[in-house]
């Protein structure tokens, strides 16, 4: 179904104590939910995706994928922040009339699950049979099933983590320092800081792919060049993709509510915050992922009460999770045919 939308008309409070009137979430849904209301799967989706799961997971989302719409009632839901249906910094703040901008408040994770649940109680979704996410999504699905385990039956988690690292907060940092160096990012109009996301993007992208990845898909067969590479236009190319589809100023709050994903936070530790998950948990880490390297997956499997762990053999490094359709739906495909507490699932390689 086209995107929809709801708006909240109570006072959404975030973490920090800032609070936004009017939350407009915007949400799409595909299928409908059966008789016995078990067929909800709900998918949290990364940093700039949006809420057509439909369109940006096809292989694992589709009429004959997976998840597809005969079976589940699937729900995906705009982040707060995404300029894609939900309130974000482009938005109308509606005490002043004009777009937020810089005005946008800081929110966390924790502040774009809340929305989730706002939405899920205004769908009737009691029970939802399998939250799912990867990376950015996947920091959401966790702390959805820490904060609600009852509401969550499956979960699966894939290339994420239980507390942003060092690494990856600097990998951010790094690319909120390429936004802010364009000083067009301060005069608060819909394309400030466009050459700065331009830049951002392709920071991001040496943590999205691998070096493997570059040298199979940008290696070059004139051996006298010396200017004017592949892997340069390539990093070119995919910042102006961004950019002729995102802002700077969703990509800046974005990066900052990654950083912010701590499960520990105020729950006695991350150990601590695992445990409290009640689902049946899958997570799965992709080996040549240099952004959320499999050990940080491996911990979540080894501190989830009733988890599984599988291993994807992708050479696309991060973004082999959006990529490896066939794989994931293997390895989910195993997960719901057997009893797989504690159990790694080993990764049958399809030809
Ligand atoms: C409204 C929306 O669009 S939101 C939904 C879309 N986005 C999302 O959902 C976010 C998640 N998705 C993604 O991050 C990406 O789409 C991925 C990771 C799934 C795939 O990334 P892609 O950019 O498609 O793949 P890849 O890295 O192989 O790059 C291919 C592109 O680079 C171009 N390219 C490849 N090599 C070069 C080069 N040397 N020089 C210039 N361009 C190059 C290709 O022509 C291709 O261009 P195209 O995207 O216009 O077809
Ligand atoms: N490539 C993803 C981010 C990595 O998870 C996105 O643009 O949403």
């Amino acid at each position: 179904m086209s995107l929809q939308s709801f708006t909240y008309t109570g006072t959404f409070e975030l973490e920090n104590g800032s609070k936004i009137k009017d939350l407009q979430i915007g949400y799409n849904t595909y299928g409908s939910i059966n008789k016995n209301r078990d067929n909800v799967v709900w998918v949290c989706h990364a940093l700039t995706a949006n809420s057509d799961v439909f369109d940006w997971w096809k292989g694992f989302f589709g009429a004959n994928d997976h998840f597809n719409p005969e079976e589940h009632f699937v729900i995906c839901a705009n982040i707060l922040g995404s300029p894609y249906g939900t309130v974000s910094p482009l938005s109308i703040n509606p005490s002043t009339g004009q777009p937020y901008y810089l005005a946008f408040p800081e929110f966390t994770i924790r502040d774009i699950v809340k929305a989730h649940k706002l939405l899920a109680d205004h769908l009737e979704i009691a029970h939802i049979e399998i939250l799912l996410g990867g990376s950015l999504g996947g920091q959401q699905a966790l702390e959805w099933s820490i904060i609600e385990p009852q509401r969550i039956k499956n979960l699966i988690l894939i290339a994420t983590n239980a507390r942003h690292s060092p690494w990856g907060i600097a990998f951010n940092e790094s690319q909120r320092l390429a936004i802010t160096a364009d000083r067009t990012f301060y005069t608060n109009a819909p394309d400030g800081g466009s050459k700065g996301l331009k830049a951002a993007r392709s920071i991001a992208l040496l943590s999205y792919r691998s070096y493997k990845t570059y040298d199979i898909t940008q290696q070059e067969d004139d051996h006298a060049l010396t200017d004017n590479f592949k892997a340069s236009s390539y990093q070119s190319y995919q910042g102006q993709k961004l950019v002729n589809r995102y802002n700077a100023y969703s990509y800046w709050y974005l990066t900052k509510a990654m950083d912010s994903h701590n499960v520990g936070r105020g729950r006695g530790g991350v150990d601590k915050a695992l445990s409290l998950v009640k689902a049946r948990t899958l997570v799965i880490g992709i080996k040549s992922d240099v952004l959320f390297p499999v050990e940080e997956q491996q911990y979540l499997f080894r501190h989830i009460p009733k988890s599984a762990f599988a291993e994807l053999d992708s050479f696309y490094g991060h973004d082999g999770f959006l990529i490896e359709t066939q794989d994931l739906t293997n390895i989910v495909t195993s997960f719901f045919k057997t009893d797989v507490k504690g159990k790694i699932i080993e990764l049958q390689k399809t030809a």
